[in-house]
């Protein structure tokens, strides 16, 4: 990539790349709808890439999966999964669903607001729920499962699987990206009562609208504990955005703004980060300059950087000797590692800054524009974090924790689980939120999601060495932490997927 030297040409290229980080999304996640939480506009331009994308595919239709779920709604229970269940089992089912399809229920809520701090630490960094109890619009559904990553990761062939299960509903497009501005976090801190609130009941309440479509609400007050409305107990809306595990603010504005975070349930696909290093380049670099020299400079650039700065500033767990030496797995007792990721994010600018000898190299930087930058729209200033750093992912995965929640609300899964046997590992999922498994459309888990993009092809040889050195003691770290905790997890499939399934240091799991 040739860069300009000079802060003016280094503006114009960080804007192409922001736009170009926009195309990106937009051309890669043909059901994305990449507003980052500004309503409007986001929503005319997914029109239109659903429609090209899912043309493209010829194969599913996104209003086939609407309709779907609204058939299920009007005609009853049927669908093919119900001829092979137990008919009594299903009756049942039936009879409570009808009893409940209006909803008048009291949330369990005893730990939303108190948190029940005797079973794990808090973190120091927990920020305040700042839940809008009034003047939310009462037209849409909050999700129960969000997918949180990663990019490249198979994450698009599950919300198709999921998107074919009795009661799963997906938000109007795949990727809603509610989370990933500062339209919460930031705004909401300087003035809670005034522009923040607005900011906040405006984007909670686009939000919530993304599962409006079918006449769907849900009314909450927890000043009462009390929700009401017409969803169905459960009824598990849905949406994935891969880019909520790498940006360092997500799970915190989740944990302000969610109705019941508490309750919320993740859903994170992994996927060995060496091969989806070269995956996300590919995609990255689509229709535009595919070499397999730019991913090698650029891959190395991005080494040099991480190596030099990743360790010290946004490598959380990085930061305890224990942790890195191997001595111990990081556990709910290390959040004192936690840090605000606005603080996190400004060290680490600091670091790249004084490392960067070429400050034509904007599009690294880039990743660290955290402050604010009055040429760059709000919605716009997102985090571009690199394609390596984004396969660092035990830290992404530890700052859910900094956040709030609990190791016992995500679910592991990896590319290779979900690729070997679709039907048991989203009924992983479904057992994971407590709904039957009750496919709508067997052939899809009986054929498999057929290949959506065309695929990147084997890694270039030259940097493969130099990736999984880097990685090596990542995946280690990551292995000790969703294994020592209680994540949901499939220990077999995630070590293979990590090649640590010899490893002796894990071989308890492997049984
Ligand atoms: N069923 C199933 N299981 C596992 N992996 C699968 C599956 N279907 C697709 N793929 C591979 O996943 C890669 C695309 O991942 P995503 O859909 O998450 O991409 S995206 O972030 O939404 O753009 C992409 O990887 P690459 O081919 O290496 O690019 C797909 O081939």
């Amino acid at each position: 990539m040739v860069h300009k030297a000079g802060s003016a040409a280094a503006a114009g290229v960080q804007r192409t790349l922001l736009a170009a980080e926009e195309d990106q999304q937009q051309q890669a996640h043909t059901f994305n709808d990449d507003d980052g939480g500004g309503g409007g506009g986001g929503e005319r331009v997914s029109k239109r890439l659903d429609r090209q994308g899912w043309e493209q595919r010829g194969k599913v239709d996104q209003e086939e999966l609407w309709g779907a779920a609204e058939e299920r709604r009007t005609r009853g229970r049927g669908g093919p999964s119900a001829q092979r269940s137990d008919p009594a089992q299903d009756a049942e089912h039936r009879d409570r669903r009808d009893a409940t399809d209006v909803e008048d229920w009291t949330l369990n809520n005893d730990d939303i607001l108190n948190d029940n701090e005797d079973k794990y630490p808090v973190s120091p960094v927990r920020p305040k729920r700042y839940w809008p109890h009034h003047d939310l619009k009462k037209d849409g559904l909050y999700p129960r499962l969000i997918g949180i990553g990663c990019q490249k990761c198979g994450t698009s062939s599950l919300a198709v699987y999921l998107g074919y299960v009795e009661g799963f509903l997906m938000s109007g497009v795949k990727e809603v990206h509610a989370f990933r501005g500062d339209h919460t976090h930031e705004q909401f801190a300087r003035d809670p009562f005034g522009a923040g609130r607005r900011w906040m009941l405006k984007s909670m309440n686009w939000y919530q609208s993304k599962w409006n479509k079918r006449g769907l609400s849900i009314e909450c007050d927890l000043k009462k504990f009390h929700c009401q409305g017409n969803a169905e107990r459960d009824m598990v809306p849905f949406e994935i955005t891969p880019r909520y595990l790498t940006d360092y603010r997500v799970p915190f504005n989740m944990w302000e703004s969610l109705p019941s975070p508490r309750q919320m349930r993740f859903v994170v696909m992994l996927r060995n980060p060496t091969s989806r290093t070269w995956s996300a380049f590919f995609q990255t670099m689509k229709q535009r300059d595919t070499s397999r020299e730019l991913f090698v400079a650029q891959t190395r650039e991005e080494l040099a950087m991480l190596h030099a700065c990743y360790n010290s500033t946004i490598g959380l767990t990085m930061q305890d000797e224990d942790i890195s030496a191997g001595r111990k797995p990081p556990t709910m007792n290390d959040l004192h590692l936690c840090r605000d990721p606005r603080s996190v994010y400004r060290e680490l600018q600091t670091c790249v800054e004084k490392h960067n000898a070429h400050d034509d190299h904007p599009w690294f930087l880039h990743y660290t524009q955290f402050a604010s930058n009055d040429e760059v729209p709000l919605n716009l200033r997102v985090q571009y974090e690199g394609l390596t750093m984004r396969g660092l992912y035990a830290d992404q995965i530890f700052n859910f924790l900094c956040a709030g929640f609990w190791p016992e609300q995500l679910l592991i899964m990896t590319a290779g689980e979900l690729r070997h046997d679709a039907r048991t590992a989203v009924q992983r999922v479904t057992d994971f939120m407590g709904v039957p498994f009750q496919p709508t459309n067997e052939k899809w888990f009986d054929k498999g999601v057929s290949r959506m993009k065309k695929s990147a092809g084997p890694i270039p040889e030259d940097v493969v060495a130099e990736l999984r050195q880097l990685f090596a003691l990542h995946n280690r770290v990551l292995m000790r932490l969703l294994l020592n905790n209680n994540f949901n997890v499939n220990a077999p499939f995630l070590l293979k997927e990590f090649g640590l399934h010899d490893d002796p240091e894990f071989a308890q799991h492997m049984r």
